[in-house]
């Protein structure tokens, strides 16, 4: 399932409106502070506590919070940087009925909820707090972040204050952009999204398990997809990529080379000419370990056949604008993006999006983060992968899945979105070890 990713003005108008449907504020403040508590719960038993709470409302779900752990055994102290300013988060503060330490002089505890702000940031911390708070939470065995580590921009993942390493997060209703970008995603710990009973859709939202096409009983090799690679300089990376395209379900793949490839399977047929007129082509692939040869790019862009260019491809395309009217995929890392698409400025995701409806292709923008944006505005946001899959081959290995889920039919946003997840997940089996050839039986495994 996909889930939605909302900005803070689009959480903010989710909960406006459940607010003027007549739920009161103060509800989804309870749940959004038991939510915490229970998470916590979940997480570690009881331990001395120190609930850390802002002005806002994401302060206002630290004093729920504290009452419910309170409740469930935890010993459990308060500290504030600020009386409350809305009227929500008084009304929590008042149902807190244990006493109210300052920030600044209280005590560090073995769990630490940082409550002090959410998707309200809106600048950097003044030093005295970012400094304080990073101290409480170095020190604790355990610590939590409120929807937010404080210091995370929710939007872009940026960090505005430096505040250290989480544990765990819970967030609320929906995910927001920072809990799948970096740097933020790489010091939230455990992320739980909980239900408040709000909850919004988005043209952005986190990759989710795929559906894949089925197979047609009475179906042929054709229907279940052709592969045509195009090889170039160095046989390696195209190897690893048409392998990858036939464990991830292509019926036929095909690779047109000069010289004979060794070490591939015998299944995935050679051939000396590029036949890319031929119409059962579901997807061509061009770029891994393609060199300096732009002419095969130029022959590729020649066949009115969906395309993955990757790696070397993405820098011979030149303006990309010259993928008008064709079905691309490109699926560059920081790199190659720079190179097709210059210094574009923003956060990553506005950056892929741009990319996007400029060059009118699917973007898959790679990286620890990884973003696949399609012109229409639509955004998918990878799962958390494993660091493992920054190995020499990984990427070929991306292509190939992509092109084989594009050639068995589906959408290229749908393949590349539904290529970055298997990926992800093949790395997860393969294990810290894997180098990008393990990813090839993962796939196999994982489709099973
Ligand atoms: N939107 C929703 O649907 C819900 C939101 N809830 C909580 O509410 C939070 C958002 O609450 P708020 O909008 O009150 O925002 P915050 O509590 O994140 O921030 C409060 C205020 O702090 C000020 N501020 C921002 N950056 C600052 C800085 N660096 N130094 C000092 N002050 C700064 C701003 O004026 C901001 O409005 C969420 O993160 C979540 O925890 C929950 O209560 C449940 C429902
Ligand atoms: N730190 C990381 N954590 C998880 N995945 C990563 C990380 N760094 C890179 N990746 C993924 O690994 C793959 C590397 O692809 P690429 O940069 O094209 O490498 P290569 O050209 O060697 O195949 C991409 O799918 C990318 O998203
Ligand atoms: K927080």
């Amino acid at each position: 399932m996909n889930r939605p990713i909302l900005t803070a003005a689009d959480m903010r108008a989710v909960e406006r409106r459940a607010i003027d449907a007549g739920t009161e504020e103060t509800l989804l403040m309870e749940r959004a502070g038991r939510a915490l508590a229970e998470a916590v719960r979940q997480f570690i038993g009881p331990r001395d506590t120190l609930v850390l709470c802002g002005p806002g409302n994401n302060g206002g779900d630290g004093y729920v919070a504290a009452r419910h752990l309170a409740l469930f055994g935890y010993p459990v102290r308060v500290a504030t940087l600020a009386e409350p300013s809305s009227k929500a988060a008084r009304w929590a503060r008042a149902q807190w009925d244990g006493p109210v330490e300052d920030f600044q002089h209280a005590d560090a505890a073995p769990i630490v909820i940082d409550c002090l702000f959410g998707t309200g940031l809106d600048r950097e911390l003044q030093p005295s707090v970012s400094t304080r708070l990073a101290s409480l939470v170095g020190q604790a065995l355990i610590a939590v972040a409120c929807d937010l580590p404080s210091g995370v921009a929710s939007d872009d993942g940026r960090m505005l204050s430096e505040t250290g390493i989480y544990d765990l997060t819970v967030t609320f209703g929906a995910l927001k952009p920072a809990h799948r970008l970096m740097p933020a995603m790489e010091r939230m710990g455990r992320v739980v999204l909980a239900d408040i009973g709000i909850g919004g859709t988005s043209a952005w939202f986190e990759i989710g398990e795929p559906a894949l096409p089925p197979l047609n009983p009475c179906g042929h090799k054709y229907d279940r997809g052709l592969v045509h690679c195009l090889a170039g300089e160095m046989p390696g990376a195209i190897s690893l990529a048409a392998t990858a395209a036939a464990r991830a379900g292509a019926g036929y793949v095909r690779i047109s080379t000069s010289r004979p490839i060794a070490g591939i399977p015998a299944s995935i047929v050679q051939t000396g000419t590029a036949e890319l007129q031929d119409e059962r082509i579901g997807c061509i692939l061009v770029g891994p370990g393609l060199g300096q040869v732009p002419q095969v790019l130029t022959l590729a862009l020649t066949a009115p056949r969906p395309i993955v260019i990757d790696a070397d491809g993405i820098g011979q395309i030149g303006e990309p604008e010259r993928l008008h009217g064709h079905d691309v995929i490109l699926t560059p890392h920081e790199g190659e993006f720079e190179k097709l698409f210059g210094n574009l400025g923003g956060s990553k995701a506005e950056r892929a999006s741009a990319a996007s409806q400029r060059s009118q292709a699917v973007v898959v923008l790679k990286g620890p983060d990884t973003l696949v944006a399609a012109p229409d505005g639509r955004m998918g946001f990878a799962p958390p992968a494993p660091p493992w899959l920054a190995t020499a081959g990984s990427g070929d290995v991306l292509a190939g899945i992509i092109a084989a889920l594009r050639a068995r039919g589906m959408t290229a946003f749908d393949a590349a979105c539904a290529g970055v997840w298997l990926h992800g997940r093949a790395a997860e089996r393969a294990g810290s070890a894997m180098i990008a050839d393990d990813l090839l039986s993962a796939i196999s495994a994982i489709l099973r």
